[in-house]
């Protein structure tokens, strides 16, 4: 890579020719195959934008332009041309992060993966710019994908009405999100691609004009003039020009020269402007340009030859899922599903085939997705939202004052709950359960296995008053946790063998393996403990409270964080019923993970067995410090309804 290993920031580009560019461009290429077939990684989007970043780095001056990413997940090139090339730890702990990260340079500014957001953050870069007379540029790129979410429209309006601040917004459309890009938008995109572009018309009648002596110039100013009637005559453009953004394109995305020219003019245009560029995602990878699904928009390992997986793709949490919806589907035609833009990764892709009209991709609009779902379950469907669960975050509202307050029957079926890890901190699945516990009449339920997987999604969908919520983690779906009891609503997993148990151990979702291994860690402590699962989470099961003043110590431990999590409403519950047993809840701490394997997060923030055990151990230590009266407590056992047979 004789030219990429000399460029240690983006000045180093201005020396090189446009062959030399070219050429960084395939080095790039190659890098990129080369690296991220080992680590994993979104190989695809990254391949899209080699000349688009290589021309942005080249027009504008980072960091004192400030070049931002939409989502972040296409920003590895940006990565190697300032200064970052040693990919071998990419989403690693300690090596580069997948998205933009402060914390490596200052060329980069927003670490937030959660998409449609860029355009807010340059509207109010632009905004700052201005009042502090800062000479600095902004230039945002925005896949066509996140153009597709609400809060992109929100900033286009503002950026819109301010004709004199200028902002460059780069519109990178290789036509897809995963799948093929929906809706109108696209459409309009769509048309923006084909017709052949008004500047390429106008420049061609300029060249001849300018050639033709007498009428030539003037007749060029008056077609100039005409624009509006022209442009939507040879090159539509009604949206953004309506709206009062200066279009510019359609560019190919591929030609560092053009692209180089557009964002030059767009630089110097004053005011907001559009670059519409169009790329090929997965571009240069036959592997990836023939990925009908997804184009290797992110991938794990692959042999970088075939572009096969390395590791063959285990029994997941969402192929469980997908499966059960497929059944319901048959039995139950009033089901219907809803993905934003995640069609494959959510696991609806069978039930789409199965059932084709009653799966709708709504883009990236997780809030319009769940104020649909309130219409669709309004209108006598039952819709099953299938949605990563730190992308819900963004719908609270909606969940709220639209699906619960209207009592609408939506089942939410939140994939990626809890630790992810190498996404990095804006992708942990950590907050649903804290967030959600707040919204009235609102279930959540947390599947140990995939056979409570099933079990809960049927009870999901039986409730056509409320809305029902799933969540279970990302990745191979755990072992099969069978019950040895129940308890109320509650599944005991472990009897303790003690007349008078010391811990109840509530286990929630996809941890109860770990907590059947906490349980057996304190064993040898000689601590004797009672593992729950209480399967729905909210509301907490009324027998809870009754079984947890029968042992000396509840501990909960959860996959969310512990800020208003679980262990919280099961202690309000406790209090409620003015059960006063110490309770230690074990969750995730309110902070931002950074990005590491889910084993080493877990590790780092002590939800391990070990440390669990070693603390409850602990804290019965200090009870056995005399402040518990044994006999005072009454037999559990009996407490516990021997398992069917
Ligand atoms: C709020 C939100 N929902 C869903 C996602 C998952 N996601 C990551 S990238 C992506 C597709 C983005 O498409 P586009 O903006 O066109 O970028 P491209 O990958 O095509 O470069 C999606 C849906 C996300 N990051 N944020
Ligand atoms: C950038 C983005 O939000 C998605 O591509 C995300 O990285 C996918 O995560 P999974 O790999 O867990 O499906
Ligand atoms: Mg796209």
């Amino acid at each position: 890579m004789p030219l990429l290993t000399r460029i240690r920031g983006p000045r180093d580009l201005d020396r090189l020719s446009l062959e030399q560019l070219d050429q960084l461009a395939e080095e790039i290429r190659t890098f990129l195959v080369g690296a991220v077939s080992k680590t994993g990684g979104h190989l695809g989007p990254n391949l899209g934008v080699v000349e688009l970043t290589i021309a942005l780095h080249r027009v504008f001056d980072s960091p004192r332009d400030k070049v931002l990413f939409d989502t972040g997940h296409q920003a590895y090139v940006h990565k190697l041309l300032t200064g970052r090339q040693d990919f071998s730890k990419l989403r690693s702990k300690g090596g580069l992060s997948g998205y933009p990260s402060r914390a490596e340079s200052e060329h980069d500014i927003i670490e937030n993966s959660h998409a449609s957001t860029v355009l807010g953050w340059a509207d109010g870069l632009a905004k700052a710019n201005e009042l502090l007379k800062r000479d600095s540029h902004v230039v945002a790129v925005i896949g066509d994908g996140a153009l597709t979410g609400g809060m992109a429209w929100e900033a286009l309006n503002n950026i819109a009405d301010a004709k004199d601040r200028p902002l460059v917004i780069v519109v990178n459309d290789n036509e897809r999100s995963y799948s093929p890009t929906i809706g109108g938008l696209a459409n309009h995109l769509a048309t923006l691609r084909t017709t052949d572009g008004y500047e390429k018309f106008l420049a061609r009648t300029r060249e001849v004009l300018e050639r033709t002596p007498v009428v030539g110039k003037p007749l060029y100013e008056t077609l100039h003039g005409a624009k509006k009637g022209l442009k939507d005559f040879i090159a539509p453009q009604g949206m953004f020009e309506d709206l009062g953004l200066k279009y510019v394109g359609p560019i190919d995305g591929h030609d560092i020269e053009a692209l180089e020219s557009a964002l030059a003019r767009a630089k110097r245009f004053g005011g907001p402007v559009i670059v519409h560029c169009l790329t090929e995602k997965g571009r240069g990878y036959k592997p990836a340009e023939q990925d009908e699904a997804d184009r290797f928009h992110g991938i794990g390992p692959i042999h970088p030859d075939t572009g096969l997986p390395i590791k063959a793709a285990a029994a997941s949490w969402t192929s469980v899922f997908g499966d059960e919806m497929v059944k319901l589907g048959r039995e139950r035609e009033d089901i219907v599903a809803i993905t934003a833009a995640m069609l494959h990764p959510v696991g609806l892709k069978k039930f789409a085939d199965a059932f084709p009209n009653r799966v709708y991709d709504v883009g990236i609009a997780e809030q319009h997705g769940a104020v649909s779902a309130a219409g669709l379950a309004t209108g006598g469907l039952h819709p099953v939202f299938a949605v990563y669960a730190t992308f819900l975050n963004r719908a609270f509202d909606q969940v709220l004052m639209d699906v619960a307050l209207h009592k609408c029957g939506v089942t939410f079926v939140l994939d990626r709950a809890g630790v992810t890890g190498d996404d990095g901190a804006s992708h942990n699945g950590m907050w649903d359960m804290s967030m959600l516990q707040v919204v009235p009449d609102l279930r959540i339920a947390a599947p140990r296995d995939a056979e409570q997987l099933r079990a809960q999604l049927r009870e999901a969908v039986d409730v056509d008053d409320a809305p029902t919520v799933l969540r279970y983690s990302k990745g191979v779906v755990g072992p099969a946790v069978p019950a040895v009891g129940t308890v109320g609503g509650m599944d005991v997993l472990r009897k303790a063998d003690a007349p008078v148990p010391d811990v109840l151990l509530v286990s929630v979702g996809a941890l109860a393996p770990m907590c059947l291994e906490i349980a057996g860690l304190l064993d040898k402590q000689g601590i004797s403990t009672t593992v729950v699962d209480p399967r729905w989470v909210k509301p907490v099961d009324e027998a809870l409270a009754p079984l947890a003043a029968r042992h000396r110590v509840v501990v909960t431990v959860e996959d969310n964080s512990r800020v208003g999590g679980v262990g919280s409403a099961i202690a309000q519950a406790l209090r409620d019923a003015g059960v006063d047993v110490p309770l230690r809840d074990f969750g995730i701490p309110p902070r931002f993970l950074d990005h590491a394997s889910r084993k080493e997060v877990m590790a780092e923030i002590g939800l391990t067995a070990p440390d669990i055990a070693r603390q409850v151990t602990g804290l019965v230590a200090k009870l056995d410090g005399g402040r518990f009266d044994r006999t005072s407590a009454t037999r559990a056992v009996d407490s516990v309804e021997t398992a069917r047979d």
